[in-house]
């Protein structure tokens, strides 16, 4: 196991793991997974999004009306704490972390985050943390676009899958035993926005290398991931 974190401040090798994947494939539990084994922090920009949404619900902005969105996008001031062992998230001070995995945010996140506005302001945040975290021995970031706009440059990209079904399965019972036939619903209705959307759709990034973890428990991915993080960090 190695610490990055006691790596000197402007160490020009720090280092920023990008993980994308469509909703339910693993990417929260194994960036965690893989930040905690390698001493790095970790953000979840899907959570920003989730906030951003959190937001615009409870000041009652229609969130189909992308300029109504738009006009709004500033006013949310969204903090994302990047401990992978407790990662927090607060909206104007309000810890959301519970708040933001409710259906109704669940249901409106794809229409408010396809906002140019809203991934403009966004970027803006999750590269200044991302700048912290470097500047603190590096960061695994996750969501949809990071290897593709927010880290294009980023070392370690991975873009991970699972098949519909697990991917529901996973969900369902992370939620406590939803439905599985309407958790993969609206997943798959999630997933069908984010690959669509005109703004950073959800892609596999130049670089990356695709984990189809249907087959594999989430130790076994955290173990393929660190592995391509010390390939990259072992000397040519
Ligand atoms: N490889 C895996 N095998 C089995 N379950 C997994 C695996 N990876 C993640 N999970 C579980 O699936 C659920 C969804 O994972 P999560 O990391 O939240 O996905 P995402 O961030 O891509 O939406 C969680 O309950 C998680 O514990
Ligand atoms: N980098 C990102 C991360 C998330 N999003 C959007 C699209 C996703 O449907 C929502 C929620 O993301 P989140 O990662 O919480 O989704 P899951 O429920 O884990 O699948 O945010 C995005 O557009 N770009």
């Amino acid at each position: 196991m190695s610490d990055r974190a006691s790596r000197p401040a402007a160490d020009p090798h720090a280092l920023v793991v990008a993980i994308d994947g469509p909703s339910g494939s693993g990417k929260s539990s194994t960036s965690r997974g893989v930040a905690a084994r390698l001493g790095l922090r970790y953000l979840d920009t899907g959570a920003m999004y989730r906030a951003m949404t959190w937001w615009m619900l409870r000041a009652g902005i229609d969130v189909h009306d992308a300029g109504a969105v738009a006009h709004r996008v500033d006013e949310a001031r969204i903090e994302s704490g990047t401990d992978p062992l407790g990662p927090t998230i607060t909206v104007d001070g309000v810890d959301v972390a519970e708040a933001i995995r409710g259906e109704d945010v669940t249901g409106s996140v794809s229409p408010v985050s396809a906002v140019p506005e809203v991934r403009a302001r966004l970027l803006q945040l999750q590269r200044d943390i991302i700048a912290d975290g470097v500047r603190h021995g590096g960061i695994v970031v996750e969501g949809r676009d990071i290897g593709s706009v927010v880290v294009p440059d980023a070392p370690v990209k991975v873009y991970l899958t699972a098949d519909a079904n697990a991917r529901a399965l996973r969900r369902a019972a992370e939620e406590g035993g939803s439905d599985v036939t309407a958790t993969e619903a609206s997943l798959l209705a999630r997933d069908k926005i984010d690959s669509g959307r005109a703004v950073s759709p959800l892609v596999m990034a130049e670089g990356a290398v695709h984990i189809d973890t249907t087959p594999y428990s989430l130790v076994e991915v955290v173990d393929q991931v660190v592995a391509l993080v010390e390939a990259v960090e072992a000397p040519a």
